[in-house]
C-alpha cells in the first residue's frame, strides 16, 4: 500500500474539484477543512443542477443528515454521472437508523455502490441491518462491533467501507486496516465526520480507493491531534462562572 504522505501529496498535486451534496450543519465546516487540505470544495445540491455540476467534479460525496426527497434525487443523480464517468464518491449515511425516509433513501444509493460508505458504528451497522444503540446522527456502538457490517457492506457493494471511532476500521471487504490516529475531543465537535468525507473523496481521486481512504483517515486523525493540542476543550460546568447577569 502506498505510505499516506504519498497519497496526500499526489492529492494537493491535483487539488480536486469536490462536489457536495451535505447537510445544513455542516457546509461551512466542511468547505473549509477541504480548503485546509488542499482541494477545492463547491456545496451545489438543487435537483435542477446536482447531475450538470456533477460533470464538473472530480470527485463526489453524499450526505443524508438533512436531505428531503429532493436532495436525495439530487443525489442519486450525481452519483450516477460519477458513476459514469468512472469517478469516486463517497455516502454518509448519517442517522440512517432512525427514520424510514433514511433507511429508504439509503438503500437507493447503495445499490449505486459507493466508491466509499464512511460512518460512524451505529450507522454503519443499522447499513447492514444490525441493531445499534444510536443517538440521532451520534454512534453509540463500538467500531469493533461494526467491523462485521462493514465487511458485510464492501462485499455487496464492491467498494470500500469506513467505520470512524477511536479507532477507525477500513476495509474492502478482504483486506482491512485500522488507524489509531484521532482525539477524543473530534467527536465532541459536530460536522467532523461530514467533513472528512470530503477529504476521503479528495484522496480518492486518480488513487486506489482502499490506499486512499486509509491515508485520508491518517491525515485527519493527525490534524485533529494537531488542533486538539491547542484546543482548550469545553467548559468543566454547562454553567459559565462569569455571565454578566451574576456579577
Ligand atoms: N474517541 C475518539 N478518539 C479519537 N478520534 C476520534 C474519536 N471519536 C472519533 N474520532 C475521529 O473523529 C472523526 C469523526 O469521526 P466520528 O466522530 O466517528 O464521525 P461522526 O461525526 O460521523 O459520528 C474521525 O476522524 C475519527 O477518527
Ligand atoms: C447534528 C446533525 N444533525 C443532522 S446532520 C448533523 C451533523 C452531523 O455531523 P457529524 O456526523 O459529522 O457529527
Ligand atoms: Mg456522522
Amino acid at each position: 500500500m502506498d505510505e499516506p504522505g504519498s497519497c496526500l501529496a499526489r492529492m494537493r498535486e491535483t487539488a480536486p474539484l469536490v462536489h457536495n451534496i451535505t447537510n445544513f450543519v455542516a457546509m461551512a465546516v466542511m468547505a473549509n477543512v477541504l480548503i485546509a487540505a488542499g482541494a477545492s470544495p463547491a456545496m451545489v445540491h438543487a435537483r435542477e443542477e446536482a447531475a450538470e455540476f456533477a460533470t464538473l467534479a472530480h470527485a463526489l460525496t453524499v450526505n443524508i443528515g438533512t436531505a428531503d426527497p429532493d436532495w436525495g434525487t439530487a443525489m442519486e443523480e450525481a452519483a450516477a454521472v460519477m458513476n459514469g464517468a468512472g469517478r469516486p464518491w463517497v455516502f454518509d449515511p448519517v442517522g440512517v437508523g432512525a427514520t424510514r425516509f433514511r433507511q429508504a433513501l439509503s438503500e437507493r444509493l447503495i445499490a449505486l455502490r459507493p466508491t466509499v460508505i464512511r460512518g460512524n458504528a451505529s450507522e454503519i451497522r443499522a447499513l447492514a441491518g444490525l441493531e445499534g444503540a444510536a443517538r440521532g446522527v451520534d454512534a453509540g456502538d463500538s467500531v469493533e462491533a461494526a467491523a462485521e457490517a462493514a465487511r458485510l457492506l464492501a462485499c455487496r457493494t464492491g467498494g470500500i467501507v469506513a467505520v470512524s471511532g477511536p479507532v477507525d476500521y477500513v476495509t474492502d471487504g478482504k483486506e482491512a486496516y485500522r488507524v489509531a490516529n484521532g482525539h477524543p475531543l473530534m467527536p465532541r465537535v459536530t460536522a467532523l465526520g461530514c467533513a472528512l468525507n470530503g477529504v476521503i473523496a479528495a484522496f480518492c481521486v486518480g488513487q486506489p480507493a482502499l490506499a486512499a481512504t486509509t491515508a485520508a483517515l491518517a491525515f485527519y486523525g493527525l490534524a485533529g491531534e494537531t488542533a486538539a493540542r491547542s484546543a482548550r476543550g469545553r467548559a468543566a460546568s454547562s454553567r459559565p462562572s462569569s455571565m454578566p447577569w451574576q456579577r
